[in-house]
């Protein structure tokens, strides 16, 4: 049974079509990456799947039922971009309150409290004020207070922005853990690489409409052009072959190619051995996931707007 269903879901502002019918589902224990450009209605789609929002038209399945933020909004943790803690208030107590709000019992949520600022070697902070912490020590208390409850589901708008790289790794490690502990993770930002090496799954949205769905490997695959890295021992001076032609020319006697339709890598190997030319490496060469978001994206308009009728 999936985690999570969205079924067609619409979200219309006055002049702009912000979530214009998108479906997916997110299994258990799945790292689910959300891309696309800014506007795109990312914040809209995650507002309505934690019930902040309602959809205009669509439906939400969680857990095999009819989404119902009263009741379900406590098995989801939301981490937002524009945070949302209490300035003012002590962190310890903060974060107490925050996890009774999930409804966790006090003794509960005292013991959850107590695990996470251990864990996170953040004991000496609790009598503190949130005003008094760095925009990265409010990042990392801001994730605890979302995963505090141990949610079905965990939504992360942007989660290591301001982070350094330990404590960018000390959370990567977390949503990991929490993945495996069978949480299905959302994970939304505009860092590429970040999604490669986290996420196994990903949408990407333009416009209010998915454009792209499948695992990251999945996508990688349909965009790939036949490109292979080849290093060699020397690089002979004319490359004449119809099975591939020599894109870059890179350092270290490698060489980046493109291989043509028809044509097989063992066609490039063929051809370098015929040559008496070592070969000390040979692999392929797929896009990256940042490559394939600026083809699919670049050059559409911000956002899409209703078409305005004219008399
Ligand atoms: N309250 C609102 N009223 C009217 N239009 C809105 C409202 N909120 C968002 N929009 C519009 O809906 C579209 C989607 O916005 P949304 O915030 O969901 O995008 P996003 O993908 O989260 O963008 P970003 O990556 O910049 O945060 C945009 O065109 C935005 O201007």
């Amino acid at each position: 049974m999936n985690r999570l269903e969205v079924k067609h879901l619409k979200k219309y502002y006055t002049s702009q079509k912000a979530v214009d019918d998108i479906s997916f589902s997110l299994a258990p224990g799945s790292i689910f990456g959300l891309l696309g450009p800014n506007g795109a209605g990312k914040t809209t789609l995650l507002r309505m799947i934690t019930g902040i929002l309602f959809p205009d038209e669509g439906e939400i399945i969680f857990d095999g039922k009819k989404f119902d933020p009263d009741t379900d909004i406590a098995y989801i943790g939301y981490m937002p971009e524009e945070k949302g803690l209490y300035k003012k208030m002590q962190i310890g107590d903060q974060a107490i309150y925050l996890a009774q709000l999930k409804g966790l019992s006090k003794a509960a949520a005292l013991e959850s409290v107590k695990h996470w600022f251990v864990k996170f070697e953040m004991q000496s902070w609790w009598n503190k004020k949130v005003e008094d912490l760095s925009k990265g020590m409010q990042q990392k208390l801001q994730f605890v207070t979302t995963v505090l409850n141990d949610p079905k589901l965990i939504i992360l708008d942007e989660p290591f922005s301001g982070l350094d790289p330990v404590n960018t790794n000390l959370i990567k490690d977390e949503i990991y853990k929490l993945a495996q502990n069978g949480s299905s993770i959302i994970f939304s930002t505009h860092r590429m690489e970040q999604v490669e090496e986290i996420c196994d799954h990903i949408i990407l949205v333009n416009k209010g409409q998915k454009i792209l769905d499948g695992t990251v490997n999945g996508v990688k695959q349909q965009f790939k052009e036949n490109m292979f890295a080849i290093g060699l021992e020397s690089i002979p001076e004319n490359i004449s072959t119809p099975a591939f032609e020599v894109i870059s020319n890179n350092r270290d006697h490698q060489l980046l190619l493109k291989i043509h339709e028809g044509y097989k890598p063992n066609d490039v190997l063929h051809y370098f051995l015929q040559q008496q030319v070592g070969i000390n490496s040979f692999h392929e060469i797929l896009p990256s996931l940042s490559e394939i978001f600026i083809k699919l994206v670049e050059g559409t308009p911000l956002t899409r707007q209703f078409q305005t009728v004219t008399a």
